[in-house]
């Protein structure tokens, strides 16, 4: 018997009340985590949709030297490309607070697909279940840079991809097992491009997304233009 997925879906107004949803959320997140046991691990998502929530957060008060980042997935593009996630959210929110850098745990996906995912694999053995895991979805129905149609090799904790349809080609990803291992996982989706995605998902489609399963419910934010 396969378990069913657990999934609490919060219909949003706009893009900007998911932002502020998704800060809230995260930082309450942290709060709970530092309380229970003195740290937060964090996985983020890349990609455009967590933004806006990487902004407001760049301008929150927190307890960040507890803070321990981790990515879901990376390009295989030099270090500091400007199209790397950890570029991204550096430039938005991890460059403006203060995080050791020592713990901001960037995918050495420069070294490609199967050292960068050898490597980051050795970098979260000893960690999971992380507090928790960011995730989007793109408007193909990948989450992470876990497509549909694909078969990684799901008994990894991090996987090695080199043919991804979204470019850049090669990637490294957390597995669908290592995005569950977390207390919470929250998913933000907006825009009218991810409502076919997301009917998808609805109505039982096998996407990745469908593989994760956290020991509590996934919660998913979304716009309206995404949700109806
Ligand atoms: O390529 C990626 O896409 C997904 C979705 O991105 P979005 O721009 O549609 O929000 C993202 O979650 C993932 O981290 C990224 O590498």
């Amino acid at each position: 018997m396969t378990d069913e997925q657990k999934i609490i879906w919060h219909c949003l107004a706009d893009a900007d009340a998911v932002a502020e949803n998704a800060a809230d959320r995260i930082l309450a997140a942290a709060k709970e985590a530092i309380v229970r046991h003195g740290r937060f691990r964090i996985v983020l998502a890349g990609g455009r949709t967590p933004e806006a929530a990487y902004r407001l957060l760049a301008n929150a008060n927190a307890d960040w030297r507890r803070w321990h980042i981790y990515f879901g997935d990376e390009r295989c593009l030099p270090p500091a490309h400007r199209e790397r996630n950890s570029t991204m959210a550096a430039r938005i929110w991890l460059d403006h607070v203060a995080i050791p850098r020592r713990q901001i745990h960037v995918i050495p996906a420069e070294l490609g697909p199967a050292e960068g995912a050898r490597r980051y694999t050795d970098e979260i053995v000893g960690v999971l279940p992380f507090d928790l895991v960011i995730l989007g979805l793109g408007e193909d129905g990948h989450t992470a840079s876990l497509f549909p149609g694909h078969r990684p090799l799901m008994d990894r904790l991090v996987v090695p991809v080199t043919n991804a349809p979204k470019p850049p080609a090669e990637r490294v990803s957390l597995s669908s097992f290592s995005l569950g291992q977390a207390e919470q996982v929250l998913v933000l989706v907006t825009g009218m491009e991810k409502h076919g995605a997301i009917q998808d998902w609805k109505a039982g489609r096998q996407l990745p997304i469908s593989d994760i399963m956290p020991k509590n419910p996934l919660h998913v934010l979304l716009d309206d233009l995404a949700g109806t």
